[in-house]
């Protein structure tokens, strides 16, 4: 117990979590466009121009000597200058001979863009439904994302082609169309084995949440059958905010002879998401005190984290009963269902996301301002060790490039105050405590924290639109 008691930081200090944004006392509506268009340019590029941050640089994008068209597709997004993890990996990972690369950065600091760039600047755009570049994620959702960055930011490649390779996505009669293909492991591995997907060009190999996705507990089986049909030479880019010991060593024979780019612990969490904690007096007042903070929820959009799909299901249902309006998201849904639920949530139709670890890692929607740990993450056998992995997943779908944001983690016994304070000294993190005895202090401490998030005019769904 003592050791989440340590990591508390007074009440005052809670809003002081989240550097370098507008004054928490000013709202969004007090505050006029023009001028707040003003600061917030000022904030990304003050954050920008910080050497201790992740989203430093020393060169434009210009600098980084990629083609012109996929130049414009970046003005187009708006990407004034690269972040740390764009500038240092890409000439890596663009230079000839192509060399494999292991890199790490945390979340919501633009990894995506990284390795979407790679991959433009090495498809040959005339063999437009050549497939050229493979790109896994482990998740329907996140490889949605990632096809539409491809998307964006190569809109004016002439004659791209990028094809989801999803459930439901490929047709039979065609198979893969496309220079540029974008799945999840067990979908690629049925249509290269169904002939129905040449990898015989294939140049490059992406794996994004690669510590997740080569975890020998879970898809790493796939993903080494995946690799065994595919060209030896190919290049290997492994992406992820965090990196296991374990799974470092298996991706380093993965991506053999691979240049890299690490964090510390210590380095992995992001300034401007403010941790709390929740003290729920026992389990069954979870969920009172869930919808006590519903109002604050729906200021931006929320995503509240559960254990099971069956916990999602039973909170929708109770929240609906009692007039809130959620939606929930599992895999348990079929492929279009959840594709239409999560455009609604981008698109802020709805703003509160119930929603399972399938959508931990990677979900890039930049008007989260709160993460909700209903569960602590666990894993291993019984469930018994906390799973700091997902836990810093979680909490940075708030917080993207420089944004601002809360998370809050729900104990209520023992053993869920023990495995958060273990995730608290993992990472030297300094949880803030909330309690629900002083709901006017813990409103307080939140609100200031989604209010300056508010305050940025580019609060909107993200450069996607999706
Ligand atoms: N250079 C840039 N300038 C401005 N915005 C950027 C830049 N690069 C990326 N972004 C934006 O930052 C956000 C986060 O990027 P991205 O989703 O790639 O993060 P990530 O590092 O992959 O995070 P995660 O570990 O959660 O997957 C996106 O909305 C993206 O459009």
């Amino acid at each position: 117990m003592a050791d989440l008691a340590s990591r508390i930081t007074k009440p005052d200090e809670a809003a002081g979590a989240a550097p370098q944004v507008e004054d928490p006392t000013e709202g969004a509506n007090s505050v006029g466009i023009v001028e707040n268009a003003y600061d917030v340019e000022v904030k990304l590029a003050d954050l920008q121009n910080d050497a201790e941050s992740p989203l430093f640089s020393v060169q434009s994008f210009e600098e980084l000597g990629l083609p012109k068209a996929i130049n414009d597709g970046l003005l187009a997004m708006n990407f004034k200058k690269p972040s740390k993890i764009q500038e240092r990996a890409l000439p890596l990972m663009i230079s000839d001979p192509p060399t494999n690369m292991i890199a790490q950065s945390q979340s919501g600091t633009g990894k995506t863009a990284a390795f979407v760039l790679t991959c433009l600047a090495r498809v040959d755009l005339s063999k437009p439904q050549q497939p050229q570049a493979l790109l896994l994620a482990p998740s329907r959702e996140l490889a949605r994302q990632i096809q539409g960055v491809i998307q964006t930011i190569g809109q004016f490649c002439e004659n791209l082609i990028v094809q989801a390779a999803i459930p439901g996505e490929v047709s039979r009669e065609t198979g893969v169309r496309a220079s540029i293909v974008v799945g999840t492991p067990g979908t690629v591995m049925d249509l290269i084995r169904r002939r129905q997907f040449d990898v015989s060009q294939l140049k490059l190999l992406v794996i994004d949440e690669a510590d997740n996705m080569l975890d020998q507990q879970g898809l790493g089986e796939q993903c080494v059958r995946v690799k065994g049909l595919l060209p030896k030479t190919i290049q290997i880019l492994l992406f992820s905010a965090t990196f296991p010991d374990n799974v470092h060593r298996f991706a380093q024979k993965f991506a053999p002879n691979a240049n890299e780019i690490k964090l510390r612990h210590t380095e992995l969490t992001v300034k401007g998401i403010s941790q709390m904690y929740m003290d729920c007096p026992d389990e069954s007042k979870k969920y009172d005190v869930l919808c006590k903070l519903y109002g604050l929820m729906t200021i931006g959009s929320s995503v509240i984290f559960v254990r099971t799909r069956e916990s999602a299901n039973e909170i929708q249902r109770r929240m609906e009963a009692d007039g809130h309006k959620v939606s929930a998201l599992h895999g348990a849904f079929e492929g279009q269902n959840r594709d239409a639920l999560l455009d609604d949530f981008r698109s802020g139709r709805s703003k509160v996301l119930i929603t399972t670890n399938v959508l931990a890692r990677g979900i890039d929607v930049s008007s989260v301002s709160m993460v909700i740990n209903y569960d602590i993450p666990m894993k291993g056998p019984g469930a018994g060790v906390p799973d700091m992995e997902t836990y810093l997943h979680r909490i940075g779908r708030t917080g993207r490039f420089g944004r601002v944001g809360v998370s809050i983690s729900f104990v209520y016994d023992r053993r869920s105050y023990e495995a958060l304070s273990e995730i608290a000294n993992h990472y030297g993190i300094d949880l803030v405590q909330l309690s629900p005895d002083d709901w006017d202090l813990t409103e307080k401490k939140v609100q200031d924290v989604i209010k300056s998030s508010r305050a940025r005019p580019d609060y909107a769904p993200n450069a996607l639109g999706n």
